[in-house]
């Protein structure tokens, strides 16, 4: 599937670029991306290694290229970054744009598997398998066998799910207030309940906290994992977020800091001020298993 590209932006000596194409996977919907591509792929024509970053509810492409404050690092590091949007947009299911936390901005990374959701709900195979897919027949810059994961919120959720699930996908994962156990929230059983013929049973496939007690431990399997969340998020205080209990499934499969580290931070919300605060330290993370 070829590329329209519609804007490009000199950025930190790179450039962000947006492209938009019809995707197979969301069921011939058009769907945007942002690529951000440091100097040494614009000019130069190397391929670079890739981070993608999935962002949370209500957003699109733009949130995280936006206010994320990734640029600058991933500038520094040689890094290209990629923002997809959240959802297929403009499927006309009914029901779709009723509210913030299911159907368009609300994907949640998951293949649906109920009807008449399952025609363009699969985000799960659009971000690991079209996506990747698609920047390497445009021919971008890009080492794909190098590529990293993070992402905010129903994004965090993506990130360490589609890592765990895909060992040989992704050298690392990070996530910003991560949503860590979404068959015991709010958020999580809404999308799993309407989006899967199994419900929230079938989620625990597509749940973090699960997939790590399936994980077997260090010696099974090593993990590269980083989250950061804020003790002031309102969504971390009404249990929507749940990081205790991928703190506690780590600690039981036998994991240490040395390859899971969760971080609460003091006096931070949910908003893209926190996850700006925090995005160049993610990037550097990454640096680390991306460019070893
Ligand atoms: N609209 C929702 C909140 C949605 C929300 O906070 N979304 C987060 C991701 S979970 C976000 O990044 N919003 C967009 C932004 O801050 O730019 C509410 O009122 O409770």
């Amino acid at each position: 599937m070829s590329f329209t590209q519609k804007s490009s932006n000199k950025n930190f000596g790179g450039e962000l670029r947006k492209y938009s194409f019809k995707s197979k996977t969301l069921g011939d919907l058009e769907t945007n991306i942002n690529v951000f591509l440091p100097s040494e792929a614009v000019s130069g024509g190397k391929k670079v290694p890739v981070l993608y970053y999935l962002a949370g509810l209500t957003c699109t492409e733009d949130n995280g290229a936006q206010k994320g404050g990734f640029q600058q690092e991933a500038a520094k590091q040689g890094i290209a970054l990629v923002f997809p949007d959240t959802s297929p947009r403009g499927a006309k299911i009914e029901g779709e744009d009723d509210s913030y936390d299911f159907g368009s901005g609300a994907g949640f990374y998951i293949n649906a598997t109920k009807a008449p959701w399952n025609k363009n709900y699969n985000m799960y195979d659009f971000i690991t398998k079209e996506l990747p897919e698609v920047l390497k027949s445009n021919n971008l810059p890009l080492d794909l066998t190098k590529a990293s994961i993070s992402g905010h919120s129903m994004g965090g959720h993506g990130a360490l799910t589609l890592y765990l699930k895909n060992p040989s996908l992704y050298k690392s994962a990070s996530a910003f207030a991560p949503i860590c156990h979404p068959t015991k929230c709010p958020w999580g059983e809404k999308a799993f309940s309407n989006y899967l013929q199994g419900g929230v049973g079938e989620g625990k496939a597509n749940d973090a906290t699960e997939l790590l007690l399936q994980a077997g431990g260090p010696d099974k399997r090593k993990l590269n994992i980083l989250i950061d969340s804020g003790l002031a998020d309102n969504f971390y205080n009404d249990k929507q977020l749940l990081p205790e209990d991928f703190a506690k499934a780590a600690m039981d499969q036998g994991y240490t800091d040395e390859h899971i580290t969760i971080r609460l931070q003091d006096g931070y919300d949910h908003s893209y001020y926190f996850i700006s605060t925090y995005a160049p330290e993610h990037v550097t993370y990454h640096a680390k298993f991306l460019k070893a």
